[in-house]
C-alpha cells in the first residue's frame, strides 16, 4: 500500500492506495496536530510501503512525522516546492517558498489539462496559474471561509455554510446574523475567483482549464461562473506525478482526475469583464 499524506495548516488528510490495482482503499482526515502518529483514526503502517508527503505545517511537524515513519516504512517522499519540474517553471521569485499544496495542484494541474488555473479552498483559498508552455505566473491568497467568518467573531463559526445550498440562495440578502455571515462571506470568495480567473485570462491572452480543489471547494464551485472541473484529489495528484510508484502512474494518469471541460471562448471572458465594468 502506499499512504498519501497531504498535511494542511487545519486538516491533515490521508489517503491509502493499492500499489498493485492502483485502487484507493481508504481514506481520512485528522487535525493538524504536533506529531503525526497512527492511531484509531489515521492507518496501520505495517500494510504501507511507501509514504508521499505534501506538508504545509510548521517544520518540527513535518520533521517529527517523517521520523516516525522513516523507522516504519521503506521508502518516504517528501515534496517539495522547486524551481522547475514536470514541465512547469516555477514562477516565485524564491520557488522554494510557494506553498508545496499549491505546487502539487500546480504540477497536477498541468500534467491534466496543459495551461490551467488551480484553485484551493482550504484554510486559505489560493489560486495559481500556469500557462500553455509551462510558466507559472504566481497566483493569490486570501483567506478561506471559515477563517473569514472566524475573523468576524459574531459567533456564527460553527455554523457552516451547506454544501447543497444553491448559489442563487446565497447570493440573497441574509435576514439573521449566520445567514448574512454565510452569504457575505460566500460573495466575497466566489467574486474573487471570478474575478481573479477572468482578469488574468484576459491579460494573458488565453481561456485556461479550471480546476478547483480543497475542503469548501463544493460549495465555492456553484458560485464559479466559467466551466471548470472539481477534482478532491488534486493534491495527492501533484504527489503521483511527482513521485510516480504504480504502473498507471508511471504512464501518467492520477487517480480520480476529473474531465476538464473546454474553457469558454476568450472572448466571451472579456465580454464578461467589459460588461460588469460598465454598470
Ligand atoms: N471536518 C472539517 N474540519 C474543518 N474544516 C472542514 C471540515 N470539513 C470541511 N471543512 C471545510 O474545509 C475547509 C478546510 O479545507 P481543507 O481541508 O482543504 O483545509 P486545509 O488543508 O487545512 O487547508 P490548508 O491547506 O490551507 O491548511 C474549511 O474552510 C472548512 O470550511
Ligand atoms: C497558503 C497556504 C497556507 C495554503 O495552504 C500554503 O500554500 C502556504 O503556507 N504557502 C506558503 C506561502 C506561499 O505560498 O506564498
Ligand atoms: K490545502
Amino acid at each position: 500500500m502506499i499512504l498519501d499524506l497531504d498535511i494542511g495548516n487545519t486538516l491533515s488528510k490521508w489517503r491509502l492506495k493499492d500499489a498493485d490495482s492502483s485502487e484507493i482503499r481508504s481514506r481520512g482526515a485528522v487535525w493538524t496536530r504536533e506529531e503525526w502518529r497512527p492511531g484509531a483514526d489515521i492507518p496501520d503502517l505495517d500494510v504501507v510501503e511507501s509514504v508521499r508527503i505534501s506538508s504545509v505545517a510548521r517544520q518540527a511537524v513535518l520533521a517529527r512525522t517523517v521520523t516516525l515513519l522513516r523507522h516504519r516504512v521503506g521508502g518516504v517522499h517528501v515534496a517539495r516546492s522547486t524551481p522547475e519540474a514536470l514541465g512547469v517553471t516555477n514562477g516565485y521569485e524564491e520557488p522554494a517558498r510557494l506553498g508545496v499544496d499549491r505546487w502539487m495542484g500546480v504540477l497536477a494541474g498541468y500534467q491534466l489539462a496543459g495551461g490551467c488555473c488551480s484553485v484551493d479552498c482550504g484554510s486559505a483559498i489560493t489560486m495559481d496559474f500556469v500557462l500553455p508552455g509551462g510558466r507559472h505566473l504566481g497566483g493569490y491568497i486570501l483567506p478561506g471561509l471559515r477563517l473569514m467568518k472566524e475573523s468576524l467573531k459574531l459567533g456564527t463559526r460553527n455554523v457552516a455554510i451547506d454544501p447543497d445550498s444553491e448559489a442563487d440562495e446565497l447570493l440573497e440578502p441574509g435576514v439573521r446574523t449566520v445567514e448574512a455571515v454565510n452569504h457575505g462571506i460566500y460573495m466575497a470568495a466566489v467574486s474573487a475567483v471570478n474575478r481573479i480567473y477572468s482578469e488574468v485570462c484576459d491579460q494573458q491572452g488565453v481561456a485556461l482549464p479550471l480546476l478547483v480543489t480543497g475542503g469548501d471547494a463544493r460549495v465555492v464551485s456553484r458560485g464559479i461562473q466559467a466551466p471548470h472541473a472539481v477534482w478532491p484529489d488534486m493534491v495527492y495528484g501533484g504527489l503521483e506525478a511527482c513521485f510516480p510508484l504504480t504502473a498507471a502512474e508511471r504512464a501518467g494518469r492520477m487517480s480520480g482526475a476529473p474531465e476538464v471541460p473546454r474553457p469558454v471562448a476568450l472572448e466571451k471572458i472579456r465580454a464578461g469583464l467589459a460588461f460588469s465594468m460598465l454598470l
